[in-house]
This record gives C-alpha cells, sequence and structure tokens, in this order.
C-alpha cells in the first residue's frame, strides 16, 4: 500500500529542494509503490508557490543558502493529501474485494474528477497539471485529468490501473493483463471527450496521436516521471521560476538513476532540454539524453515517436550543427510518413511547418551569406536529408483524408533546394528500393511497416555517397511525384 508514512513526514517542514529530492527518493525507494496523490500535492504547492502571481516579483540573484524554497508544512500537505482520499472514497464505493479495475470504475473515477471541474477555463494555461491545482482551484488539463484519474484509482486500491502516453494523449490501461483500454480525458479543442471508451480501433488508430499502439505504458514510477516532466517552472512567457527548474533537474536526474527513464524517450529529452541550459557536474552530457531518448524511441516503441528526433534536432539547430540537424530531421520525417494526417494531428503538423518554415529557410540563409567556411550546401548528405525529410512529410499526405501541404509549404522548400549546387545535387544517389512493404502498407492501410526499415537500409557509411531510397518502379515510387520532379530537375 503506498502512503503517507512517518518517515515522509519526518522531512517536514520542507525548506530545501534536497529535502523535496529525499522525500521522492524515499517514495521511489519504498518496498511500497510511490504515492502519486502525496509527490502531485508537494510539487503542485511549490511549483504554485513560486510561479504564482504573488511571486513574479524576479529574484534577479540566485538563493545561496540551502534553504531555497518557501517553508511547506506537514498541516498543508495533509489537509490536501485527506481531502483527495475523501473525495475518492466517497464517491466511488469500489467493491471490497479490490479485484482488478472494470471500465466502469475507471469511468466513475473519470467522471468524479471531470465534475469537479470549474465550468469553463483556460485549458491551456500553465500549472493546471498537478492535483494541487485540482484540490485548490478545481482545474486540470488534459494530462492533469488522465494522471487525477490514476492516482485516484490508487487511493481506491486499484493497482492494475497504469498511466498510458502517447506524444500527445494520455489514457489508461486496466484490467487483468493490463490489455484493457480507456479514454479518460479530453484531446485538443472542440472536440467531444471519448471518456470511457476503449482507444482508437478505427481511423484515428492511424493517426500520430496514438502511436500505432506503441504508448508508453508507465509503472508507479514512471507515473512519478509523468507528473515530474509536466512540472512547469515558467513564471511568465519570457522567465521561469530557478528554483522550479532546479528541482524539476533533480527529480529527473533522480528517476533516470533509479533506471525509471529507460522506457521514456520524452522524460530523457526533458531532462536534454534542462541540462543544455544549465549543465550538471559528472552527469552524461546533454547530446548524449538526446541520443539516448531516440534509442530509447527505436528500442521500445518501433521507432513510431517523432519528439526524439525533434529534441535532438532542436538541440542541432541552437548550437548550429545544422547537418547533423537536417540528419534528425529527416528521421523525424522517417517517422511521420507511416502516419495517416488526421485533425487531431495539430501538435505534430506545427512541429513540422515549424522547422520546414522556419528553422531551415533560418539555416538557408546564414549558410547562403557565403561566410560560412564548410557550408552545408556543399555536402550532398544534406542535400540528401533534407529530400528525405521532405519526402517523408510528402508521404505521411498520401492517403490522408485531410491534407498537409499548401503553397505556403512550397516556396521555402523550392528556395531551399535551389540553394544547393547542380553538381552537389547530382552527387546524391536515388537507388531502388526493393522492399515493396515500404509503398503496400501505406496504401491499403492495413498494417505499419514497424520494422521502419527506411532509415536502416538508408544508413550510409561515410565514404559512400549518400544515398535515398526510390521505387524501381517509377510510378510506384515513394517519393511524392513532387519530390520525385525535384530530384529529377
Ligand atoms: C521536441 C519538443 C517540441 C520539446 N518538448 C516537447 N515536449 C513534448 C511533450 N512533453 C511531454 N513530456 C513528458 N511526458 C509527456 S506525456 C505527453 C502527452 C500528454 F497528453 F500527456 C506529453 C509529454 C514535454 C515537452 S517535444
Amino acid at each position: 500500500m503506498a502512503g503517507f508514512r512517518d518517515i515522509d513526514k519526518a522531512l517536514f517542514p520542507i525548506k530545501s529542494i534536497n529535502t523535496v529530492v529525499q522525500l521522492f527518493r524515499n517514495q521511489l525507494e519504498s518496498p511500497s509503490v510511490p504515492d502519486l496523490a502525496l509527490l502531485s500535492i508537494v510539487s503542485g504547492v511549490i511549483e504554485n508557490s513560486l510561479t504564482s502571481r504573488s511571486n513574479t516579483a524576479l529574484q534577479v540573484c540566485e538563493p545561496v543558502e540551502q534553504n531555497n524554497l518557501p517553508v511547506l508544512e506537514l498541516k498543508t500537505v495533509e489537509i490536501l493529501y485527506n481531502k483527495f482520499r475523501s473525495i475518492m472514497l466517497n464517491a466511488v464505493e469500489a467493491n471490497k474485494s479490490k479485484g482488478f479495475a472494470t471500465r466502469e470504475l475507471v469511468k466513475k473515477v473519470s467522471d468524479v474528477i471531470w465534475n469537479s471541474l470549474t465550468r469553463s477555463y483556460y485549458k491551456d494555461r500553465a500549472h493546471l497539471q498537478s492535483l494541487y491545482s485540482f484540490l485548490s482551484g478545481n482545474k486540470l488539463d488534459c494530462f492533469g485529468v488522465a494522471f487525477a484519474v490514476v492516482a485516484g484509482c490508487q487511493c481506491l486500491g486499484f493497482n492494475d490501473v497504469h498511466l498510458a502516453l502517447s506524444e500527445d494523449h494520455a489514457w489508461v490501461i486496466f484490467g487483468e493483463n493490463g490489455t484493457e483500454t480507456a479514454e479518460v480525458t479530453w484531446h485538443g479543442k472542440g472536440n467531444e471527450d471519448k471518456r470511457g471508451q476503449e482507444i482508437g480501433k478505427g481511423v484515428s488508430a492511424r493517426s500520430w496521436l496514438y502511436v500505432n499502439n506503441k504508448p508508453v505504458v508507465c509503472t508507479r514510477h514512471m507515473e512519478v516521471a509523468a507528473l515530474v516532466s509536466a512540472i512547469n517552472p515558467s513564471l511568465n512567457s519570457t522567465h521561469d521560476a530557478y528554483e522550479v527548474a532546479l528541482l524539476q533537474q533533480e527529480l529527473l536526474w533522480l528517476l533516470y538513476d533509479l533506471g525509471h527513464l529507460k522506457k521514456y524517450p520524452m522524460a530523457i529529452g526533458n531532462l536534454g532540454d534542462l541540462e543544455e541550459i544549465s549543465a550538471t557536474e559528472g552527469k552524461v552530457p546533454c547530446k548524449v539524453l538526446f541520443e539516448e531518448a531516440v534509442f530509447s524511441a527505436r528500442n521500445y516503441y518501433s521507432n513510431q515517436h517523432v519528439y526524439p528526433y525533434t529534441y535532438q534536432g532542436g538541440y542541432f539547430y541552437r548550437n548550429k550543427m545544422y547537418e547533423e540537424a537536417f540528419e534528425s530531421w529527416a528521421n523525424a520525417s522517417n517517422v511521420i510518413r507511416m502516419y495517416n494526417y488526421s485533425r487531431d494531428d495539430e501538435e505534430i503538423y506545427k512541429e513540422f511547418l515549424e522547422i520546414a518554415n522556419e528553422l531551415i529557410p533560418h539555416i538557408m540563409k546564414i549558410e547562403s551569406s557565403g561566410f560560412s567556411a564548410n557550408t552545408i550546401l556543399k555536402k550532398p548528405k544534406c542535400f540528401a536529408d533534407l529530400l528525405r525529410f521532405y519526402d517523408g512529410i510528402c508521404q505521411w499526405e498520401e492517403g490522408s483524408a485531410t491534407p498537409v501541404l499548401h503553397i505556403g509549404w512550397a516556396k521555402p522548400l523550392v528556395l531551399t533546394i535551389s540553394r544547393f549546387d547542380a553538381d552537389v545535387r547530382a552527387q546524391v544517389n536515388i537507388v531502388c528500393d526493393k522492399s515493396e512493404e515500404n509503398m503496400l502498407m501505406k496504401k491499403n492501410g492495413t498494417y505499419f511497416n514497424n520494422n521502419n526499415n527506411y532509415d536502416k537500409e538508408n544508413g550510409t557509411t561515410s565514404n559512400e555517397s549518400p544515398s535515398v531510397k526510390n521505387s524501381n518502379d517509377k510510378d510506384n515510387s515513394p517519393f511524392h511525384p513532387s519530390i520525385e520532379a525535384l530530384t529529377a530537375a
């Protein structure tokens, strides 16, 4: 049984980040599983006390003393913790057997959370992810509702209910084999929620939103990693609260060192972003963390996730490593091409739009200024990766009910391609792609090519001229006609 034990209570009143880390360590290393409600309340109170309006007076000097947090009293946490437990225990007549959860039970817990929420509020606001936000303001964001349902089920003794995470949505798994799935929250704007239903079998199953049924299925410890990842240090649109970011970074290292981020690519990526801003002595560098996130997605999720490559590409871009950035973005596009674009996929659409129409044009402008010595404009591999990037987006559109590309994409695309001289373009070796499978799965959509061999086959060694896959049968080419035309030019 999880819980708020004496060794945890002994740490109060909490005055420092180190003590919060100790509380999380106690919970993560305890013989029983960590108590999600307790940890979400503690992190939520601290986050809100340091980021709420009353605290926007910028701390210009970083605190030097060890007591770097506003004092957090035991009473405060106990009141909130008992309030959450009583809401759950009073509302849900859980059958005493405490066997496995049922769909009715999960829906009931979701309804209790859902019906407690304020009628209307700005759902995308920051700091709405924790049980503190739920208990003190009756407000939760989309992720927060799913997390609260799992924490509520833990309160009721259902240890089979776990959080399932895609790159832009959250739901729960439950039942004897953990194979039952249920929607428990909403997604996006203006979409009817599907709470209580099992996860998409229909058209939505082929959208990026459900990551081809390769979600991150959490253990209790990974649910702690999800709540820590969801900590939001932002004070306003330009500043972060220093102590909240430091607390998040230290908690992510604790979870990393205990091995609970191994199967959680986005959490590793979040730690990489924090480490890029301020590296922790004696830890692996952020570049390695971004590589580990990519490895995790390839190893545990059949390379069906996009974000690990955009975390990595963003890092290379910010550090002016443009050749590497093109490779990461081409790998991201290599993932998305297997999906059908649906209206639920706006978030990843915006990600590719920004890369194609902001970041790459910016790189082209700099590289064409003539001051860069070993400019990427002379590198066939860069041209090859750009073609892979654009081709993946074109393939994403193919077979989708909703179009992806419009004229706004064409201008930057043509401008970018035209920056490469003909003699550089000529060195890109378009080779035939024997694997019919690459062409088939998208057309009839009956199954996905999970081995995603595109990338491996494409693997060019350094001394080989880069090659980009093409089919031996022209009109069945995996290249979108418009890319085909560009490469022929
Ligand atoms: C390369 C990027 C643009 C940088 N940040 C990215 N994030 C992606 C989303 N983030 C996440 N980080 C940890 N876990 C989760 S679970 C989830 C879906 C939600 F509905 F539950 C999102 C997410 C953190 C921030 S992707």
